[in-house]
């Protein structure tokens, strides 16, 4: 099964409400969509959000080391040769790990239709069905609450909370949820480097001297500040997830060595795919340390691939995949059923997809 053509197109879909973090508000999905075709037939989908303000990847430069990289070292290889494909991704170009996470979503797409088996069987097969998280957007505090209620009307019981973009409003944001949803819910909050270390400090005493009870803090301080993130992780109770501070193996060895999170959120546009993933799955087993698998705002080809990759790995333990619960249609045919919190994996070869709606092609 031989690489022929990477083609690339564009797909828009609106949210359902605007998306809104310490980082950006964003109103819908603005994604490339990447099809590779063999010589047998077959079809490998992969989708990238251009997240600028986290990977520094934007739609002009995703499409340019598509275009003038990557499809140059990838043409005429066989799928069957994986670990050379993943190689000379990697090698064709610094950085960029969007552009190869997409392409290597549909490498492994193929991967799994060569073998006609899930990849999720294929990378470890441990579970069949997984629950996300929903995210809230950081907003006022009565706004929020009303959003959590609807969250769990819809039945969600692990609400993800964005704050992180004015430290003493953040501390009556979760007091307001907590205070609307009771305490049968788990509460999760994301930063998104939003605080220095001494304002996360300050806040989280502050939020577990209220008893707000917090599950974990995401990505509390900028993600380059990894002596900040220890120090939040040292004087805390409150457990830390590093989020932005993760984007390849060697951080996660950095991060797990110096001790300075106590989770990590994997994240396949961080990664550059699913090898890397795999990669800092079997570090954090080493290290005895949980992973999240989480999303940018993406539709359901790439979270998909994500939620074949937590179907695999027993220690991908908390789930943040919501990026088809928070958009207002799928455009998507085949792949994983997601029924709100829910998502079922179907035993479709690959990744099971059948045909994406509305794909504008460049
Ligand atoms: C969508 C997901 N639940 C999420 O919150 N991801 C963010 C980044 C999303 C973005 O800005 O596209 C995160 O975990 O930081
Ligand atoms: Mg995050």
């Amino acid at each position: 099964m031989k690489i022929i053509d990477i083609k690339l197109g564009h797909i828009s879909v609106p949210l359902r409400t605007p998306f809104k973090t310490a980082l950006r508000t964003v109103n819908s999905v603005e994604d490339i969509i990447v099809r590779i075709e063999t010589d047998t037939g077959n079809v490998g989908y992969g989708e990238i959000p251009p997240t600028g303000v986290i990977t520094g990847d934007t739609t002009g430069a995703i499409i340019g080391a598509i275009e003038s990289h990557i499809k140059k070292a990838l043409i005429g290889m066989d799928i069957e040769n994986i670990e050379e494909i993943m190689d000379k991704l990697d090698k064709s170009i610094v950085g960029n790990t969007s552009a190869k996470a997409g392409v290597d979503i549909a490498i492994y797409d193929l991967y799994g239709q060569l073998y006609n088996a899930p990849v999720y069987k294929i990378l470890g097969g441990y579970r069949k069905e997984i629950i996300t998280d929903i995210t809230i957007s950081v907003n006022e505090p009565e706004e929020m609450a009303r959003d959590s209620i609807d969250a769990i009307n819809r039945g969600y019981r692990t609400l993800k909370i964005k704050v992180g973009n004015d430290a003493k409003k953040d501390i009556e944001r979760m007091k307001a949820i907590r205070e609307a949803v009771g305490y049968d819910v788990d509460l999760r909050i994301d930063a998104n480097q939003g605080w220095n270390y001494k304002e996360a400090i300050y806040t989280l005493r502050k939020m577990e001297d209220a008893g707000l009870n917090i599950e974990l803090v995401e990505q509390p301080v900028p993600g380059h500040d990894f002596e900040g993130l220890k120090m939040v992780t040292d004087n805390v109770s409150i457990p830390v997830m590093a989020d932005e501070s993760v984007f390849s193996p060697k951080d996660a060895i950095k991060i797990m060595e110096m001790r300075a999170a106590d989770y990590i959120n994997i994240k396949l546009m961080k990664t550059g795919g699913i090898h890397n993933a795999l990669k800092i799955c079997n570090i954090a087993e080493v290290y005895g340390v949980e992973c999240m698998i989480g999303c940018m705002l993406e539709a359901k080809v790439s979270v998909n691939a994500a939620v074949h990759l937590a179907a695999a790995k027993k220690i991908i333990t908390k789930i943040d995949l919501d990026g088809p619960v928070l958009c207002s249609e799928d455009p998507v045919d085949g792949g994983s059923v997601f029924n709100e919190s829910k998502i079922i994996l179907n035993d479709a070869p690959g990744f099971g997809i059948k045909d994406i709606q509305g794909i504008k092609y460049i």
